[in-house]
């Protein structure tokens, strides 16, 4: 048996849409595999009661189907799905990186990014990357249609997911088909500005790069108190905030120094507005890790 801890991931980060992501310190999917003659998924954890147990519906079905690599799959989320955490991608990823070991494939990470997104393709209706590469790759992630490029960086954030549900597939319908060149030029220099801060491992500069006017308004319409959790949060210290992938969750960048106050700063700004949440206090963090037993 081969057991894969996969991390959740934040895309988009606001000026990246479709292009940036991060890998976050947790929370994590554990997926195991053992050979079989076909696919069987179980799944337990967070939120196991809304995944389905069908490899015709579930991620890790197309990433086996994709490496021709049937398996009795074990799936114990860790990664609440539908919050904004790449939950369905966590599962992918681990997915992935475990069958490609236990079949012996031989594939890269960066060859398994195309085939992990096979499932989100699943799920969304699109083979989005922006999720899977960090998880495979750990850091910071920049995908284009044909290549993807990563940097370590171990900047501190939250993420704080309201109770509330906002699936991918539907936030994707809200994305405008067009955008004006003044909201392009500001949106490129931006993710420039962000990634660089990425490069430098520097919060502040990050922070700066993460406004976007052209997809982050339509979805923060979706989260309700969302403007209330930003301003709390940015109070508190933070550098940047935005929408975390399609919603609901929301991530801030911080220092290390003000993480406790900003994580705290954000529960009770959904608290205000009548809505549960939880906060994870983390870094942008390491790929997916393949334990032997
Ligand atoms: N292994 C999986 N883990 C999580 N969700 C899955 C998985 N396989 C299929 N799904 C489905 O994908 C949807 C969640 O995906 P999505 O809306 O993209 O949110 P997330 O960002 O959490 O992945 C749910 O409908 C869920 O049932
Ligand atoms: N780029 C995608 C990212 C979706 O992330 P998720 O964690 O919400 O699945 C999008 O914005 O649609």
């Amino acid at each position: 048996m081969l057991t894969v801890r996969a991390p959740a991931t934040s895309a988009n980060l606001g000026s990246g849409f479709d292009v940036f992501g991060v890998a976050l310190g947790a929370p994590a999917d554990v997926v195991r595999v053992e050979r079989a003659s076909e696919t069987t998924i179980s799944v337990t954890g967070v939120g196991s009661q809304y995944i389905p147990e069908d490899p015709e519906k579930n991620t890790v079905g197309a990433v086996a189907d994709a490496l021709d690599a049937p398996a009795h799959i074990r799936i114990d989320k860790g990664v609440r799905p539908s919050s904004g955490l790449g939950s369905s991608a966590a599962s992918a990823a681990g997915a992935a990186v475990a069958l490609n070991a236990l079949y012996d494939r031989g594939l890269s990470r960066e060859e398994l990014v195309p085939i992990a997104a096979e499932g989100e393709a699943l799920v969304s209706g699109e083979a989005h990357a922006d999720n899977v590469a960090p998880s495979l790759l750990g850091g910071f992630t920049i995908v284009t249609r044909d290549d993807v490029t990563q940097v370590d960086a171990s900047i501190p954030v939250v993420a704080c997911l309201p109770e509330t549900t906002v699936s991918t597939r539907d936030a994707r319908e809200v994305v405008p088909d067009r955008a004006g060149i003044e909201d392009v030029v500001d949106t490129v220099g931006h993710a420039a500005t962000l990634a660089v801060g990425m490069a430098k491992n520097d919060p502040a500069i990050v922070g700066r790069g993460m406004d976007d006017e052209i997809v982050t308004p339509e979805r923060a319409a979706l989260i309700d108190g969302y403007d209330r959790v930003r301003d709390a949060a940015l109070e508190a210290g933070a550098t940047g905030v935005t929408v975390s992938g399609a919603g609901p969750g929301v991530l801030a960048v911080c220092r290390r120094s003000s993480r406790r106050a900003v994580a705290s700063a954000m529960l009770d700004a959904f608290d205000a507005v009548g809505i549960e949440s939880r906060a994870y206090q983390t870094h942008v963090g390491e790929s997916a890790r393949l334990y032997r037993e």
